[in-house]
């Protein structure tokens, strides 16, 4: 078959053959996922959205712009996810755009987020819990209380990313608070950086003003992340966390990562872990709560080790992972609930792409959106907009794979979700020692909750009446 060539045959938006406007305006609305979703399915597999991006819906698309080689570099947009350090950008994993670089950093560092590394953090992720475990407790003291679930979990999954990192939490689940506005500041950097890198020439006057604004005013994160590495290397100590496991590393071969990358790594940890996570912890109890069917199916398969382990003790995840159910709950709530709600752009690398049929230039910008993705029968069965986790057990093993390998809430490819492992570790355990000690059930099971569908997809207005069990 013959691929058209250039981005002038593409179906789109009219707005979108000449402006970034139709990008812009879906962004600012919030409503990026529903968008994205709407005119795939008006004008097909292959849509146009901007004069210089295109996104795909189909898995073969998914497999050449993240899987093929050569790669395909992350583009502009992820130019300003490099915060100013000390008057220089500061890039880390999640923002680098070389290639080459990306690669050796990835490979030297990636040991410390494997399966087994992340068992050694287990301690970390359960002295938070406990912490939110007693202030649900507290909560809860005189009988049923309504709690803004939206926002405690948003406060755990801060905190755990905090002992995690740095064995140090920053305050948010002892206070109840969104402490020195951290979470305010990063939903706002989000927020922007979403919105003004749909256009070049938004983004160019954004990193100027950012620039000028940051030299009197540093990224907070940033500066807390690299203030903790020079204390740490300067007065050492055995906490069993993230920050020392790189100082074993950097002394073991003082060439495979540096000061500044140990900061990087750590800033970008804390700040590409805390929203995603608390989406996702979000999206289980949300649906959980309206489907209730599904929650004592999740509580049957918790019986036994319930049994066994007392609550004075959490379930060591070891024993979690063997739970199909919950790793199935998990699942489902990832893809009806992506946290990221637009394309991750890459660029078609020299020489140009054929894509679905299109033959596409060097430099065009390009990708998927895990919604459109997760809504494709042929990939996730019937119904797809019905969250139904029996989906991720009924089906063979081969369909079970197949889906699991496009399930796209991680990313894919080189750039998948480093902390993915870690993150897999704190949802298991955080969902499942809750479900052991309380019952959580909307407040207004008539009103949907909001969710803000931009560079990823918050939810908010998700008060739950919390019993203790
Ligand atoms: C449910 C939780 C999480 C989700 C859904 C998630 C999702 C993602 C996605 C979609 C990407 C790729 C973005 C892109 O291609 O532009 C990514 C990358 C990344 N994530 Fe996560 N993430 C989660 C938790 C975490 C945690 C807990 C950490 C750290 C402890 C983390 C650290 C990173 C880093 C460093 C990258 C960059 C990887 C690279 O470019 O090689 N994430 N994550």
């Amino acid at each position: 078959l013959k691929s058209k060539s250039g981005l002038a045959s593409i179906p789109g938006p009219f707005l979108a053959s000449f402006s970034n406007l139709w990008k812009i305006m879906a962004v600012y609305q919030g409503d990026m996922p529903r968008q994205n979703v709407k005119i795939h399915r008006q004008y097909g597999k292959v849509v146009r959205i901007g004069p210089n991006h295109v996104s795909f819906a189909s898995p073969e698309a998914l497999k050449t712009i993240y899987t093929s080689r050569p790669s395909f570099p992350k583009s502009d947009f992820y130019k300003a996810t490099n915060p100013l350090h000390l008057g220089k950008r500061l890039s880390n994993l999640f923002s680098i755009q070389d290639v080459g670089y990306h690669a050796k950093l990835k490979r030297n560092i990636n040991s410390l987020y494997t399966r087994s590394a992340v068992l050694d953090l287990e301690p970390q992720i359960d002295k938070t819990l406990t912490l939110f475990l007693k202030k649900m407790s507290e909560m809860t003291e005189n009988g049923a209380a309504t709690i803004d679930m939206s926002l405690w979990l948003h406060l755990f999954a801060f905190d755990s990313l905090g002992d995690i990192n740095l064995n140090k939490r920053f305050g948010f689940l002892e206070t109840g608070k969104d402490v020195r506005g951290l979470i305010a500041n990063a939903d706002k950097i989000l927020h922007m950086t979403g919105l003004y890198g749909q256009s070049p020439l938004l983004q160019k006057i954004q990193l100027r003003i950012k620039d000028r604004w940051s030299r009197t005013k540093p990224n907070p994160l940033l500066l807390y992340a690299a203030n903790q590495v020079t204390e740490r290397l300067n007065n050492p100590t055995n906490d069993p966390d993230l920050l020392n496991s790189f100082i074993r590393l950097q002394k073991s071969d003082p060439g495979r990562v540096s000061d500044d990358e140990i900061a990087g790594a750590l800033y970008i940890n804390l700040m590409a872990g805390h929203d995603v996570l608390a989406i996702t912890l979000r999206a289980i109890l949300y649906y959980l709560s309206r489907n209730l069917a599904i929650l004592q199916k999740m509580r049957d398969e918790l019986a036994d080790l319930d049994a066994q382990y007392p609550h004075t003790m959490h379930i060591p995840y070891i024993e979690l992972a063997k739970l199909r159910y919950l790793d199935a709950v998990i699942y489902e709530a990832l893809r009806i609930h992506a946290n990221t709600g637009m394309i991750l752009e890459r660029v078609v690398p020299h020489g140009g792409a054929n894509i679905d049929g299109y033959f596409l230039p060097a430099g065009t910008v390009v990708g998927v959106n895990a919604w459109v993705l997760h809504e494709n029968e042929t990939i996730f069965g019937a119904d797809t907009e019905v969250f139904r986790p029996e989906r991720w057990i009924e089906a063979t093993d081969d369909k079970i794979s197949e889906m699991k390998r496009f399930i796209f809430s991680f990313g894919d490819g080189s750039r998948k979700c480093i902390g993915q492992n870690i993150a897999m570790a704190q949802a298991s355990k955080a969902l499942v020692e809750f479900l052991r000690r309380f019952d959580a059930r909307l407040e207004n099971t008539d009103k949907e909750w909001h969710v803000h569908g931009s560079w990823v997809t918050k939810q908010t207005h998700m008060n739950m009446v919390v019993t203790r069990l």
